[in-house]
């Protein structure tokens, strides 16, 4: 990933009920992007709207551009299949395959791509993918447990292990802690530090503070009222949008004085 992400013009509908309006903004390779913003205005909408996810829902569509490392997402021709592989996505509740065991949970993006590998292969991707998410150590003598007998939290990094083992180029977070104790988060929010030395990262986010403690850059979304779309108002480093936002709305919202 060289060129990072330029999303130009983009506008999401839900059917006929246009949800983000005309969002233009450049994700730069290997850093945090925070989305925060009142609930409704279209954060997780943007989001799945960069892997393609956006329109497994019927009648759901796209108007504009979303250009990854140089290449149109919603280009004809281009496979949704191959960009949820090169852009993989953790949600808010932990969803690990709960029977399926902590190891081939790893490994379940990987045999739904239809890769085929030998056992030692999948025995190193297993282990690249854990100690990427920081389980491995946790894990490592129970591989073969189900991933249910695992916390929340470890659950949640399971899962962005399981992201993780794809190989992906971009990481897409929605809400990852927000069924999670104030110490899994940390640990969650370590790791996204971490995880941004080889991937690019897209969080969507309630809490500012955590915003503030994972992201360089922060782009805060508004609705003027319901049934209106969603808006990028402002988007600037993370500093910025903190300590000096160049726009009221921003200013009300991150001083809690709405939203
Ligand atoms: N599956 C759907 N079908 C129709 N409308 C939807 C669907 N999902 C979301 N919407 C609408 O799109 C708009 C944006 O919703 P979205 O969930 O993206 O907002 P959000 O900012 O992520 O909110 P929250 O912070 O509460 O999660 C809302 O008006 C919502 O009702």
């Amino acid at each position: 990933m060289n060129e990072g992400i330029d999303v130009s013009h983009l506008n999401i509908y839900y059917g006929d009920f246009l949800a983000v309006e005309d969002v233009t903004m450049h994700i730069a390779p290997r850093s945090t992007t925070a989305l925060i913003g009142p609930s409704g205005c279209g954060k997780s909408t943007f989001l799945r709207s960069l892997n393609r996810m956006h329109e497994v829902i019927p009648g759901a569509r796209v108007e504009g551009d979303a250009i990854i490392d140089g290449k149109n997402i919603y280009a004809p021709g281009v496979d949704p299949v191959d960009v949820r592989a090169s852009v993989g996505m953790v949600f808010q509740r932990a969803n690990p395959f709960p029977t399926m065991s902590i190891a081939d949970n790893v490994l379940a993006g990987v045999k739904l791509n239809s890769r085929k590998m030998k056992k030692s292969e999948a025995e190193e991707l297993v282990e690249f993918s854990l100690r990427g998410a920081n389980l491995w150590e946790e894990v490592k003598d129970r591989l073969d447990r189900p991933g249910s007998s695992l916390s929340g939290g470890q659950q949640q990094r399971l899962c962005i292990a399981r992201a993780i083992a794809v190989k992906p180029e971009v990481l897409l977070m929605d809400e990852p802690c927000s069924a999670l104790d104030p110490i899994s988060t940390l640990a969650i929010e370590d790791l996204i530090r971490e995880l941004e030395k080889d991937y690019t990262i897209v969080i969507v986010t309630h809490n500012m503070q955590q915003a503030a403690r994972v992201s360089s850059m922060t782009g805060f979304f508004n609705i003027e009222g319901t049934g209106k779309p969603g808006h990028l108002i402002e988007y600037d480093t993370t500093e910025k949008i903190f300590s000096n936002p160049a726009k009221k709305d921003t200013e009300d919202y991150v001083s809690g004085r709405f939203g």
